[in-house]
């Protein structure tokens, strides 16, 4: 359809909503607004009369301007040439935005996703015949999208038909047609190296499918005490500065997904800036390329009115299915949702719909819930595995947890890592508070552990989570009459949950070795930590004195032992608790002949 077809014209502008008339235009339809040419989308409509959000600023639009409908929703392309990409909003390049309008970026520009110049090397999926019937998400052929990832071109959903036409191995531009295909009604459709897909319905898969590995992020904190699964949801909610923006680096740096998605959805500009800045810099550690090879970013840009922020986010999640459409487990982190769930507040505002709490609208939680419900491990159409980790940041005003977003959030999610700005201002990062944190993934996690890691890993888990809530019991006690009121017993509890928390919980992300730790280090570290603890335990009940213990210089080394060996050092980490047992073993002799002689 021409833009001419569907005309109307502005009546009313309201900030970044708009009053239009339009014949013939649907709900949920894009327009094209105004002599600036923004874009913008139909959110309410009534006969004729339309709203629309503009994700644009409509300063210097007049009412009177002209409207176009553009037939179609607010969709994104899909096919090679996303990964590695830095988009805005509403899925443009940013990098071709700003060489058209320089670092003030112009309004009205209308860039296609995907790069149409450049080739890619298409090879016909064996097997797949002329006259074959093609099923939706049918794979036809691969492209070598990135040195690490391959590129499977699919049938789109939505269409089957008789296989006419293929095209053979070689170079084609995105505007090339690949193949041709006739669907059941007699109509022929063209076979490209991308597609089309509106991004507020979520891709059809054929069935959801359960978890079965957790998302291994190298971080001790996520992976043994709060596991996320591959295919869950989970959020990081955060007070300022308590290091939100660091976790979601190391998870997008060392998670074990295949392609990692990361949208910036209205976050403060200088945090945007670092990200666009940090990212393209880091390498991957398992291929040793560049992250962004199986990275792509979204990021909102300053001058966007607060409902791109909108969009943003089923932007970023409907290329998150796509790529889990072609067998590939995809994180897509979401920092943050608040800012999302702002952008739902402002355009309710103007709407004049009934605020609810803290002036959201009523239906806050339940649009978190049906993005978040985009996340599953799921079989696709054509039975393949794969999935989507949403992982959604939430920045709470002033560090409320009880504030809305927080709150409807934290009942959709699976995984909730609470930071805390107490841990931070103590530099103990991860800042993540063991006691705020939660996950719903810990049985199926543990069977993972189980046959991969170790049949202690529950049990070791649950231990140490025990001991650290008696260590703020007796903190506790402490607190009140001192600790000459504590038992040795209690003091070498104390003790265990201060190994726990150095030697275990906190890591830090600078440092180059234990920036990440194996799941084989993660539980090497807690075993020793918990073994140390039960045979000083013993120890202590002979009667041997707390200080004999903490004064060893083998408990320093323990300490240390997360800094100290690498993931490839595992067997140090052993032997270490080898010293460990003969240490505590000769004590023990010592003691047993000491009792003897003064006996
Ligand atoms: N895992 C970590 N290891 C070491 N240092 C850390 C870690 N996490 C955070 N930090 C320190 O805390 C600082 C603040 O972290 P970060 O920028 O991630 O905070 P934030 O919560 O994203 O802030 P904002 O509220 O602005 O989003 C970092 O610059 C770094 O020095």
């Amino acid at each position: 359809m021409s833009e001419t077809d569907n005309q109307g014209t502005i009546r009313e502008i309201n900030g970044p909503i708009l009053t239009i008339q339009l014949p013939g235009i649907r709900n949920g339809e894009q327009v094209k607004i105004g002599n600036l040419g923004l874009y913008g989308e139909v959110i309410a409509l009534k006969g004729e009369i339309a709203l629309v959000q503009s994700y644009e600023s409509t300063e210097g639009v007049k009412p009177g301007e002209q409207v176009f409908g553009l037939g179609k929703p607010l969709s994104v392309e899909l096919g090679p040439g996303l990964l590695g990409s830095i988009f805005d909003g509403v899925q443009r390049p940013l990098d071709k935005v700003f060489l058209e309008s320089g670092d003030h970026i112009g309004r009205g520009i209308n860039l296609p996703a995907l790069n149409r110049e450049r080739t890619w090397h298409f090879v016909p999926e064996p097997g797949v015949a002329i006259g074959a019937m093609l099923s939706p998400g049918q794979l036809i052929g691969r492209v070598q999208e990135t040195a690490i990832i391959e590129h499977r071109i699919m049938v789109p959903p939505n269409q089957s038909g008789e296989l006419l036409e293929l095209a053979p191995e070689g170079d084609y531009q995105l505007d090339d047609p690949i193949g041709r295909m006739q669907s059941a009604d007699g109509k022929p459709h063209k076979l490209m190296l991308y597609q089309h897909w509106p991004v507020r319905s979520p891709r059809p898969y054929r069935r959801r499918d359960h978890g079965l590995s957790p998302l291994i992020t190298g971080q001790r904190i996520l992976d043994t005490f709060f596991p996320l699964l591959k295919g869950g949801k989970s959020a990081i909610p955060g007070p300022f500065g308590a290091g939100k923006t660091v976790l979601q680096q190391q998870i997008a740096r060392w998670s074990n997904a295949d392609i990692v998605i990361y949208v910036g959805c209205g976050e403060r500009g200088n945090e945007l800036v670092d990200v666009l800045e940090t990212f393209p810099q880091l390498q991957d550690p398992y291929s040793g390329h560049k992250l962004m090879e199986r990275t792509l970013l979204v990021a909102n840009t300053s001058n966007m009115p607060v409902v791109a922020r909108e969009a943003s986010i089923y932007v970023g999640i409907t290329m998150a299915e796509y790529y889990r459409d072609q067998g590939y487990d995809v994180v897509m982190l979401a920092d943050s949702t608040s800012r999302w769930a702002e952008a739902l507040r402002e355009v309710s505002g103007r709407l004049g719909q009934m605020p609810v709490e803290d002036g959201y609208p009523a239906y806050l939680s339940s649009r978190l819930a049906a993005f978040y419900e985009r996340a599953g491990r799921v079989e696709t159409q054509t039975g393949a595995k794969g999935s989507v980790t949403l992982i959604g940041a939430v920045s709470p005003p002033g560090g409320d947890f009880s504030e809305p977003v927080t709150a409807h959030t934290k009942e959709i999610i699976q995984t909730f890592w609470a930071l805390s700005k107490e841990l931070a201002d103590a530099r103990h990062y991860p800042s993540i508070d063991w006691v705020g944190s939660f996950s719903e993934h810990v049985i199926t996690a543990a069977q993972w552990w189980h046959q991969e890691i170790s049949p202690d890993w529950a049990h070791r888990r649950k231990q140490a989570l025990g001991l650290l809530a008696r260590d703020a019991e007796l903190s506790r006690i402490v607190n009140l009459v001192g600790p000459e009121a504590l038992s040795s017993a209690q003091r070498w509890e104390l003790e265990g949950a201060a190994m726990i928390k150095e030697g275990v919980l906190q890591q830090s992300a600078l440092d180059p070795v234990d920036t990440f730790a194996s799941p084989e280090k993660q539980f090497l570290l807690l075993d020793m930590v918990l073994m140390i603890f039960d045979r000083g335990s013993e120890l202590i009940e002979l009667g041997i004195s707390v200080q004999e213990l903490t004064d060893l210089p083998l408990m320093a080394k323990a300490r240390r032992a997360k800094q100290t060996f690498s993931s490839d050092q595992c067997d140090k980490i052993r032997l270490l608790m080898e010293e460990f047992k003969q240490a505590f073993s000769k004590i023990r002799l010592e003691y047993a002949k000491f009792k003897e002689h003064t006996q």
